[in-house]
């Protein structure tokens, strides 16, 4: 896989103004996407990962505003893209020329998005136009963006998606009620990579599909990721599904990245005390019988953020510096630098020794204990 840089996301904060006070959903998000990567965002409802990905295709309206941040974009070589790169002194921070995509025109915007990113949307499977054939809702995508190809190649065209995303091309001419739930998702897929975009977002694209066919379906985006080294933002509640589709996954909470790693490591060893609550919390079909603890409490009210850590309220190794002191995003094991926790356990200056695993699970089986006696605030 190449590892070029497509997508470099900076302090990015967005906010919704409400009457009773601002909501902070994104705070100070940084990150970077490869070409071809695969990056799962994962975290419990309202942490923020829809209004992240909202954000980076700008499609946020108000009371949604974008309160800091820049999100970098490598164009490659396409041509159309490359007009836009940011003017030269623009280029504080890149030499390359990138293009934020926080300062693209509308026009820009809209050779932007199809072109090199497309969006696939909560419930996607319903974003079908129930009076359209599904083949005429693939064109539409092409007359629009491709007006260079003529009505036989936009049919060609429109044939090979579908049996790229494994549908029979015969099906362009039926309407969305006549296909099943996984093939009008499959048709969704097929719209998104119409024009072979460089990156897509998903957001929870196969929650309301069954196992059997979400398993299928994640395959087959993985496959043609893989093939057409498309890289993909993937948002799921279900990390245990995130840890075989991505290549890495960034924990969200509260607004903010609290871990960022490898899908592997994150899996074989969560360094964040977060992290490791939302991996534990559910059981296992094998192994000893445990107490589960799940994660006590619940998110901060995004308003009102405490000092400090925003997760010292739900967490069983807090201690006095976490409610002073907001942690930053740093390396947790030398050995794997690519892994980093917001968390002030790895922080040598402030802990003498590193939480093992079995200290996370510990901690947590502690918990768990003291709810089941009724003991926990
Ligand atoms: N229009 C709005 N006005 C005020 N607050 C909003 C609005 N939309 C979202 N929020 C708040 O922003 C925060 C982040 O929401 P967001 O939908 O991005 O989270 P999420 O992690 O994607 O959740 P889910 O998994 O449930 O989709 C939440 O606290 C939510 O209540």
């Amino acid at each position: 896989m190449a590892t070029e840089t497509l997508l470099d996301v900076r302090d990015l904060s967005v906010d919704y103004l409400a009457t009773n006070g601002a909501v902070h959903a994104v705070r100070k998000v940084n990150f970077a996407l490869q070409r071809g990567e695969i990056l799962g965002l994962a975290g419990e409802s309202g942490c923020g990962k829809s209004t992240l990905a909202y954000a980076i295709a700008r499609l946020l309206r108000p009371p949604a505003y974008i309160t800091g941040g820049e999100i970098l974009y490598y164009p490659g070589q396409h041509e159309e893209m490359i007009t836009m790169r940011l003017p030269k002194k623009g280029r504080k921070t890149d030499p390359e020329g990138a293009i934020d995509i926080l300062r693209l025109s509308p026009r820009d915007l809209h050779r932007f998005r199809w072109n090199e990113l497309s969006i696939v949307f909560q419930s996607a499977m319903n974003a079908l136009n129930p009076v359209m054939r599904v083949g005429d809702q693939i064109m539409d995508v092409l007359i629009t963006h491709r007006p260079d190809m003529n009505a036989e190649q936009r049919r060609k065209r429109a044939a090979e998606l579908f049996e790229m995303v494994g549908i029979s091309p015969d099906r362009l001419r039926g309407y969305p009620h006549e296909l099943s739930g996984g093939m009008r998702q499959r048709a969704v897929i097929a719209i998104a990579l119409a024009l072979q975009p460089e990156l897509i977002i998903m957001d929870e694209p196969t929650t309301a599909l069954d196992v059997v066919v979400q398993r299928e379906i994640l395959q087959l985006i993985s496959n043609l990721c893989k093939e057409f080294s498309t890289a993909m933002i993937f948002i799921t509640h279900d990390l245990s599904l995130l840890i075989e589709l991505a290549d890495k996954i960034a924990i969200m909470y509260a607004g903010t990245m609290i871990e960022k790693a490898q899908s592997k490591d994150l899996y074989l060893h969560p360094r964040h005390p977060y992290s490791y609550g939302l991996l534990n919390s559910f059981p296992t079909l094998h192994g000893p019988h445990k107490i589960m603890a799940g994660i006590p409490g619940s998110p901060p009210d995004l308003r009102m953020l405490p000092q400090g850590c925003t997760f010292q309220e739900r967490c069983p190794f807090v201690f006095e510096h976490c409610r002073q002191v907001t942690p930053a995003l740093i390396t947790t094991n030398p050995e794997q630098p690519e892994q980093l926790a917001a968390c002030h356990l790895y922080d040598e200056k402030i802990t003498k020794e590193v939480p093992t695993i079995a200290d996370l699970a510990a901690g947590y089986e502690k918990l768990a204990t003291l709810s089941l006696e009724g003991n926990l605030e």
